[in-house]
């Protein structure tokens, strides 16, 4: 007997490009089972003229997808990583979490200069809010201006509208097969850290479906998991959600021990706070590296953030 399962996607090229990518690495195995792709419009997707983390809320591309999962309507769905809560959704699963591709941020200028380059009073255009705090740490004479849509939409916005430079996942760009053409600088983490499991897919389905739990458990590449999960920790004991300047990236070393750096930081990038951990359980150094961020202060800057968000 051949089963068929239902993908849910996102209709953007690059929701469509992942999900087609996961198809056919389960194609390759050779079980008896066939594909199908049923698209979702969610409210993210609706959403374009506003900050995103205006229109908040978690998980602005997962709910209904989600939903879709438990109506049957569609059996599994192909998440970016960063974009899924850190809370988990009861009766599904991440049955697993294929290998990530370049985790870092992605700097595109019209004129060919490097953020570190770019001359005084410049516009950078970024939807978020880590990215914009960031580049103002480093550079507190720049502009950063909210640029919103897809990947293609960005990109038309920053050479036909009024911005210098655009930042976006480098990811994005490779999966949908740009990056060489039209990145100017690859941020390194130091200067930019990524977004918690930017880089990274989820693949998510019911927790009773068994059978293709199993089938999902084949794209599962431990060290993406285990680097992920700690991010994951650590974005779950903050609270942070996409609503706060945040970002986390986590590496391996040949002990297998997990090397953890995270932030968190003020809307303006005055106030910085970063700490890096190493250590075995995802789980523990996630929390640890979180609580010693929360002591260091930033705290009372994630309190003043979500409170700025409600006022506005
Ligand atoms: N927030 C939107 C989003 N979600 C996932 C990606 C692509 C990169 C990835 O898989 O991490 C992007 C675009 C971007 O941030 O430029």
């Amino acid at each position: 007997m051949t089963r068929n399962i239902i993908l849910g996607s996102r209709r953007s090229n690059l929701a469509m490009t992942q999900t087609r990518w996961v198809i056919q690495e389960l194609e390759k195995l050779g079980l008896p089972f066939t594909f199908e792709i049923k698209e979702i419009t969610t409210k993210g997707d609706q959403i374009l003229d506003v900050t995103l983390s205006k229109v908040g809320g978690k998980g602005l591309f997962v709910k209904e997808i989600e939903q879709a999962m438990h109506n049957r309507e569609i059996d599994m769905a192909v998440h970016s990583m960063k974009d899924v809560p850190s809370g988990r959704s009861e009766g599904l699963v991440l049955a697993a979490v294929p290998e990530r591709v370049d985790p870092r941020d992605a700097f595109i200028s019209n004129s060919g200069k490097t953020l570190m380059e770019l001359p005084s009073g410049s516009i950078v255009g970024t939807s978020s809010l880590r990215r914009g705090s960031q580049v103002l740490t480093k550079r507190p004479d720049l502009e950063i201006q909210w640029i919103r849509g897809n990947i293609d939409t960005r990109l038309r916005k920053c050479r036909e509208e009024n911005f210098d430079a655009i930042i976006l996942a480098a990811a994005g760009l490779e999966r949908v097969g740009w990056t060489e053409d039209i990145v100017t600088e690859f941020l390194d983490p130091e200067l930019c850290l990524p977004a918690v499991g930017q880089g990274a897919l989820g693949l998510e389905c019911r927790e009773e479906d068994h059978e293709l739990r199993e089938l999902l458990a084949h794209l599962n590449h431990e060290y993406t998991a285990r680097t992920v999960a700690a991010e994951r920790a650590f974005l779950r004991t903050v609270e942070g959600g996409c609503t706060v300047p945040i970002g986390a990236h986590a590496t391996l070393d040949e002990q297998n021990q997990i090397h953890l750096t995270a932030l968190v930081a003020s809307t303006d990038g005055k106030q910085v706070f970063k700490e890096s951990i190493i250590g075995e359980d995802p789980d523990h150094i996630g929390t640890e590296v979180a609580e010693r961020i929360l002591r260091q202060g930033a705290k009372e800057v994630l309190d003043k953030v979500k409170e700025d968000l409600e006022n506005n």
